[in-house]
């Protein structure tokens, strides 16, 4: 169970989080919507520890890593995917997967000596690369992907490392309507694995709708909605006020 206990952030006299307790639980999928500025970014930077908290605590199965700078909220089991930070640019897929299977296996980043007699670590690689649908580019340089295939590379790197907590933001973002039903299978399969707990900043409302078992909604760094995904889009306030889009519109 992941949770966060009045999570709040000031940058000078902004309160870009302000007070959110929320418990994720194990096998769901909790989207995190809202306008643009509500401060969904900075919630998932406070819970992977991108940045401080000014208050509030992040737990996850009871463990407080509030004080834990980010890599080792990582080891604790906090995974989130980066658009593209991660990477090592020059290195081929392969062993872009590779070097994360081997962080995973605690077999360190010795890439050569390691390796050579780690059969099990490359198998891994490859299966990571075939859920993601990248076996056939694992020998070009991760600098010469396009950027959905970037993308997905940056999925298996999260992968690899197999969090208990996975963290998407936007995971589709600038994807073509090809590259997109990649990740978001990828996503749907995570999710049939009942011992993971997914966090998902959307703003496209139709996957929302599709993979969310729950839908959180910020807005001005509050809490103001929490429920099932039917509830809480269907409410006029929230389509209004928050998506900002009209009943109608959604309807469609
Ligand atoms: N490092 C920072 N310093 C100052 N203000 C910040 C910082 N990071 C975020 N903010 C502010 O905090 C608020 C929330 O931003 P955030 O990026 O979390 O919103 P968001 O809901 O993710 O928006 P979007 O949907 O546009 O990505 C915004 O007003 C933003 O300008």
């Amino acid at each position: 169970m992941l949770q966060t206990e009045n999570l709040t952030v000031r940058f000078g006299g902004h309160v870009a989080v302000n007070a959110v307790s929320c418990a994720f639980a194990p096998g769901t999928l909790t989207a995190i919507v809202g306008p643009n500025g509500a401060g969904k970014t900075t919630y998932f930077n406070l819970i992977s520890g991108q940045i401080p908290a000014s208050a509030g605590r992040v737990l996850l199965n009871g463990q407080d890593l509030t004080p834990l700078s980010a890599p080792l909220r990582t080891r604790a089991g906090l995974g989130r995917a980066f658009q593209l930070t991660n990477l090592f640019p020059k290195l081929s897929v392969l062993e872009n997967v590779r070097l994360a299977v081997q962080a995973k296996a605690g077999a360190g980043l010795d890439f050569w000596r390691i390796w050579s007699d780690r059969r099990d670590l490359l198998e891994k690689a490859e299966q990571v690369l075939e859920a993601v649908a990248l076996t056939a580019q694992r020998d070009a340089d991760a600098a010469s992907l396009p950027h959905g295939d970037q993308r997905k590379l940056e999925v298996a790197l999260l992968m690899a490392l197999e969090p208990s907590v996975f963290m998407f933001d936007e995971p589709t973002a600038g994807m073509s309507v090809d590259e997109a039903p990649v990740i978001l299978n990828l996503i749907r399969k995570l999710k049939r694995d009942k011992s993971k707990t997914i966090l998902l900043v959307e703003h496209k409302m139709d996957v929302v709708r599709e993979l969310a078992d729950r839908i959180i909604v910020l807005h001005n760094g509050e809490l103001v909605a929490d429920g099932l995904p039917a509830e809480v889009i269907a409410s006029p306030v929230v389509q209004q006020a928050y998506l900002g889009v009209s009943p109608k519109e959604e309807a469609v």
